[in-house]
């Protein structure tokens, strides 16, 4: 394993809402925040209309390899899937491979993109995840793969599409990934980080946790109003 497969390991002690606290949504706390991004004014973390599918699997971090796929473009047809896996080969491991579906609106909410076939390639590649704007289906046949589908939904069918572009930076859910960036994702959504910031986050989501705990031990076992807003504050001695 290398010295960044360790580090994303150990990523998964933590929830996603932990890692947004550290990378950006506090960035008055310098104790704790790196305050990577203005929490509100940049795309960092995904929207509520990214749903995910297994959260039983708990939490998941990778690098990002990103694809764009459209409508078949008779005067386009250069990419394909092997582009795609080559792309995801030459990426550090594991990769959550981030699917942005560039479609009209009516034909992107029955677009059922991804499924079993599609995810055991992947998973053979080293892939533990899939993030998409837009619906896959398969449900049944991902489940028992161990692997993450984080989708706005899920359809049975879909047409013809194609491959646009691979590894350009790509918009899923609010959250703007380019290749490369780390992804953390739960129950809770995804949030992104650069790959350098890797052991600083891990650093700080450790330090926090234990800031956490202790506070929260605290606010389970205080029952008046003036305590509990101090403990909540900070300010309790
Ligand atoms: O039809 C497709 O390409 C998606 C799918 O169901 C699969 O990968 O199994
Ligand atoms: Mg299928």
């Amino acid at each position: 394993m290398t010295h960044e497969q360790e580090v994303l390991e150990k990523l998964k002690q933590f929830d996603t809402p932990s890692v947004t606290n550290v990378v950006a949504t506090y960035p008055g706390d310098m104790e704790y925040c790196l305050g990577l991004y203005h929490p509100w004014n940049t795309k960092w973390y995904t929207d509520e209309t990214l749903k995910c599918m297994y959260p039983e699997l708990g939490r998941l971090a990778g690098h990002v390899v990103t694809v764009t796929f459209g409508l078949p473009d008779p005067k386009f047809s250069r990419l394909g899937f092997l582009d795609l896996y080559k792309a995801i080969e030459k990426m550090p491991k594991p990769v959550i491979v981030a699917m942005k579906q560039d479609l009209p609106e009516e034909i992107k909410k029955k677009n059922g993109l991804c499924g079993g076939n599609m995810m055991t390639a992947f998973k053979s590649l080293g892939v533990i995840g899939v993030i998409s704007d837009g619906p896959s289906r398969d449900l049944d046949e991902v489940r028992p793969m161990g692997m993450q589908y984080m989708l706005t939904g899920v359809c049975a069918g879909h047409g013809d599409f194609s491959i646009h572009a691979i590894n350009t930076p790509v918009d899923i859910c609010g959250m703007e990934v380019a290749p490369g960036d780390i992804v953390h994702m739960d129950e809770n959504g995804a949030v992104k980080f650069p790959a350098e910031y890797l052991d600083e986050v891990a650093e700080r989501c450790e330090r926090l946790q234990a800031y956490e705990t202790k506070k929260q031990k605290l606010l389970a076992e205080h029952h008046d109003a003036e305590t509990l807003a101090k403990i909540l504050s900070d300010n309790y001695e």
